[in-house]
């Protein structure tokens, strides 16, 4: 087998349906769809059958507004910074709760607010990992959050938090409620109606769309968010030319991957579970949090005795692509917050290992994929100095 590629949380195929779509927007129908003229009318209508894709993709509302922009870290940042800088106009303190497992693109913006004067709480995962109401409750005092932010699915251990709970609690609290929802957009069916929330984030690159180009949710009546002032595109809430392949195709990539929402969760979830349950029959092995809480698509395991970089190198040798957490922070051998903030020892956080599959990964590639385990974990072991 050539190679096996087992890293979809970290980005994914783009689909060739997808690519297809965005073809005739380079060379054919280039136009800026500002532009009055043909080149510029004639792209509006596909562009227009994309945002409808996307707002069905999520259950938005007619009048509910998706902002298209670049990416996941963007649509972050517009919401944090956004509802910040709407605090400094009217003079009044931000205070901003979000959880200890956040990806880094809110996490670090959450620093930064913290290092410009924002209250900043970060709130603790229970011994499952999730986030819970109760926790928000025990550690957020009624009528004293303005924005409550908490990812819908993990990146690295695919856990889901009950992000519906949370949104219910948060507006009792008298809070906004954001959730990333950038690993669960194709992974588990996502309805904002049915959720509440005051927004939420998606990227493409997770939904075998193309990289650069995301979109921000942001319901009817919540404080409107913006980052990036220029032009009147977005209606003025996300300046800049629009995208119109990377929009199209996202349009696309959404509706193929709720299409597939069954498929990632039997098929998908079958060999993931058997993946899963090949590697729980490695002795010394652990696999980190409960598979019913978790994306279909995603493995976080330990081997005891066993570094995730040198395992993750003899796999890459063996071409099979695999990470240890979010490749944002790879290069980053501490042990990642998330590891940490679930409380694992740090021989667990340092062994962890994570395989995330997608639609197009095959039988074949996961019996190759159990073989060769097999093989490196024994290798690795026969020349650890700590594992006896
Ligand atoms: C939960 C979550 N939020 C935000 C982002 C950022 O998205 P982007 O700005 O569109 O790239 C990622 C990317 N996560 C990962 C990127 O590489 N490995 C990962 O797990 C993510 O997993």
């Amino acid at each position: 087998m050539e190679r096996v590629y087992l890293d979809n949380n970290a980005t994914t195929m783009v689909d060739p349906k997808v690519k297809q779509a965005m073809d005739p927007y380079y060379m054919q129908q280039y136009g800026n769809p500002n532009s009055l003229h043909s080149f510029g009318t004639e792209v509006h209508p596909e562009m227009s059958i994309a945002l409808d894709r996307l707002y069905e993709g999520i259950g938005a509302a007619d009048e509910d507004d998706i902002i298209i922009n670049a990416c996941a870290t963007e649509g972050n940042n517009t919401v944090l910074q956004g509802i910040w800088s709407g605090k400094l106009k009217e003079n009044r303190p931000f205070h901003l709760v979000i959880s200890q497992i956040e990806h880094p693109s809110i996490a670090h913006t959450a620093d930064w607010l913290e290092s410009m004067g924002v209250r900043v709480t970060r709130l603790p995962v229970d011994e499952q990992g999730l986030v819970t109401p109760e926790i928000l409750k025990e550690h957020v005092s009624r009528g004293s959050a303005d924005l409550v932010s908490i990812m819908w699915a993990n990146n690295e251990t695919g856990l889901i938090n009950p992000v519906q709970d949370l949104c219910r609690t948060a507006h009792d609290m008298g809070a906004l409620f954001h959730t990333d929802a950038v690993q669960a957009v194709g992974k588990i069916p996502v309805n904002v109606g049915e959720l509440g929330c005051d927004y939420l984030t998606f990227s493409a690159h997770k939904f075998h769309g193309p990289k650069g180009v995301g979109g921000l949710f942001v319901k009817r009546g919540a404080p409107p968010v913006s980052l990036l002032y220029g032009g009147e595109q977005m209606g003025g809430k996300r300046a800049g030319t629009v995208n119109v392949a990377y929009m199209i195709g996202m349009g696309l990539a959404m509706k193929l991957a709720t299409d597939a929402l069954d498929y990632e969760n039997t098929k998908v979830r079958e060999l993931r579970d058997r993946l899963e349950d090949a590697l729980k029959r490695i002795p010394d092995t652990v696999i980190l949090g409960r598979r019913e809480n978790r994306t279909p698509n995603t493995i976080l395991v330990s081997f005891k005795g066993i570094e995730g970089e040198a395992f993750l190198w003899d796999l890459n040798t063996n071409g099979i692509a695999a990470s240890t957490g979010s490749a944002c922070s790879s290069e980053d051998l501490e042990a990642d917050a998330t590891l940490r903030a679930m409380k694992l020892g740090a021989d667990l956080a340092h062994t962890a290992v994570r395989f995330s599959l997608s639609r197009f990964t095959t039988d074949e590639e996961i019996d190759y994929t159990i073989e060769t385990i097999r093989k490196v974990v024994q290798r690795l072991r026969s020349i650890s100095s700590t594992y006896s």
